[in-house]
């Protein structure tokens, strides 16, 4: 099912639970402004290349609107779209003063040299830099994007306004970014799956975990449930799928995996067939690298007991009615991965006042914004009886349409 598709599905759901009007619904729906730019560089050797990029602003009812940006080749106006409106869900789940946001270049990456991402991301900002900004809309890194790109986006758009480095977050931290951004969205994945394995009187220690991607959440996340004590048994990148019955050596795949641009040739673990990934036995399977990925098509074949959703939108509605009729718990994205904006939000803060804060306060900071965020979902649950994919949708749904009713629509 398409992405959008799929999260409207999601929170048509939801509305219905909450009873919510049907022009209220309606206009909560429709984004507030689409935004689609050419983009055309000179290449290193002379030659033109065109491409297109998106910025989808969906809701601005609670504060500024943020979301990542994704250089990946799949990126079209409905992915980013979708992407978009989980942010506006999220950022009202994690019950930070935000909207919804996310853009887009679709291109290949790995591809394109350094100073070819430069450029394409200088003309990007170019397109779009009048339509974001500290108190308007706020990127971030995502899929194929780092702290290096919003270190050029920050750049291209002080050339327009002044230096201005509230206007991105996920930056270099010599550029003032927060201590602690990098590793947000994994260590939120943590805290998101230690609160709900505790509900069920389990820790992380000796659980057997399965993670697809191995970029900045997936490593991140590899890497502290490894030190929690948790045994990563198998992953997969874009260049292949390992496993090791005994639990990966995490930081030596780390050091391979930066080496060679991916992990494929690990000598720690056998090559498997990626596609039979997120089929493995285990206790916990963490999708976090692409949308769509637990289907009808895998989902009756899935062993873990638990899904943290780190990536956006992996897993489609079919795929849902299945697992739970199955008894998987799926702890949904729009909860799961909500650490990275939330410290993306930390930085923004930061950078606001002037002051920067100690790592040690910013993870601290997370861990109760991420419990709040799982007590708040578990309240909604129990009020709709309902899973937690709807009980985080609700949750945000509501929110978001306080605001917006708050606010009012008078001319
Ligand atoms: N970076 C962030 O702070 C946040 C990212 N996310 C989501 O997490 C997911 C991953 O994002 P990042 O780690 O930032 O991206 P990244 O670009 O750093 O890493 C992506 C990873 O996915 C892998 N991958 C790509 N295609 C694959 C395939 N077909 N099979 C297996 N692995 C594949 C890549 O090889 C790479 O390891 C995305 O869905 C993103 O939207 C969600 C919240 C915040
Ligand atoms: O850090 C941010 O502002 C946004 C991160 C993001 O794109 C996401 O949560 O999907």
């Amino acid at each position: 099912m398409n992405a959008l598709a799929a999260t409207s599905r999601n929170f048509k759901q939801a509305a219905k639970l909450l009873g919510l009007d049907s022009k209220l619904e309606k206009s909560l729906l429709i984004p507030f402004r689409e935004i689609k730019v050419e983009c055309t560089i000179p290449k290193d050797d002379g030659t033109l290349a065109s491409y297109v990029g998106f910025r989808v602003q969906h809701d601005n009812a609670r504060g500024p609107m943020k979301g990542g940006i994704r250089y990946h080749h799949e990126v079209d106006p409905d992915e980013v779209n979708a992407l978009a409106q989980l942010m506006t869900w999220k950022t009202a789940v994690a019950n930070i003063p935000y909207g919804g946001a996310k853009g887009g270049i679709g291109c290949s990456p790995g591809d394109l040299s350094i100073s070819e991402l430069e450029r394409l991301t200088r003309v990007f900002t170019q397109k779009i830099h009048d339509l974001i900004g500290i108190h308007t809309d706020v990127p971030a890194p995502d899929m194929g994007t780092n702290a290096q790109t919003m270190a050029w986006m920050l750049d291209e758009y002080s050339k327009f306004h002044g230096y201005s480095p509230a206007v991105v977050t996920g930056k270099p931290v010599d550029l003032g970014g927060s201590l602690g951004r990098d590793a947000a969205t994994g260590r939120g994945v943590l805290f998101a799956t230690e609160a709900l394995l505790a509900e069920h009187g389990k820790g992380i220690a000796g659980q057997r975990f399965v993670i697809q991607g191995f970029g900045n959440v997936g490593s991140w996340a590899a890497q502290l449930i490894t030190e929690a004590g948790g045994k990563v048994i198998a992953i997969s990148d874009v260049t292949g799928a390992i496993k090791n019955s005994n639990g990966l050596d995490i930081p030596e795949l780390v050091k391979h995996s930066a080496e060679k641009r991916g992990i494929k040739g690990f000598a720690g673990g056998d090559a498997v067939d990626p596609s039979s990934l997120l089929i493995e036995d285990c206790d916990v399977l963490v999708p976090a690298a692409l949308g769509g990925v637990i289907n009808k098509d895998n989902a009756n074949d899935i062993k873990a007991k638990y899904i943290i959703e780190a990536a956006n939108h992996p897993t489609d509605p079919e795929a849902d009615e299945i697992l739970a009729k199955k008894g998987v718990l799926i702890l949904p994205d729009i909860l799961a991965n909500s650490g990275g904006v939330t410290v993306s939000y930390f930085e923004w803060v930061q950078n606001i006042q002037g002051f920067m804060w100690d790592e040690e306060k910013v993870n601290r900071e997370l861990r109760t914004y991420i419990a709040r965020a799982f007590r708040d979902t578990k309240d909604m649950c129990r009020a709709h009886h309902c899973d937690l994919r709807m009980g985080a949708f609700t949750l945000g749904v509501n929110r978001v349409a306080r605001a917006t009713v708050l606010r009012g629509w008078e001319a």
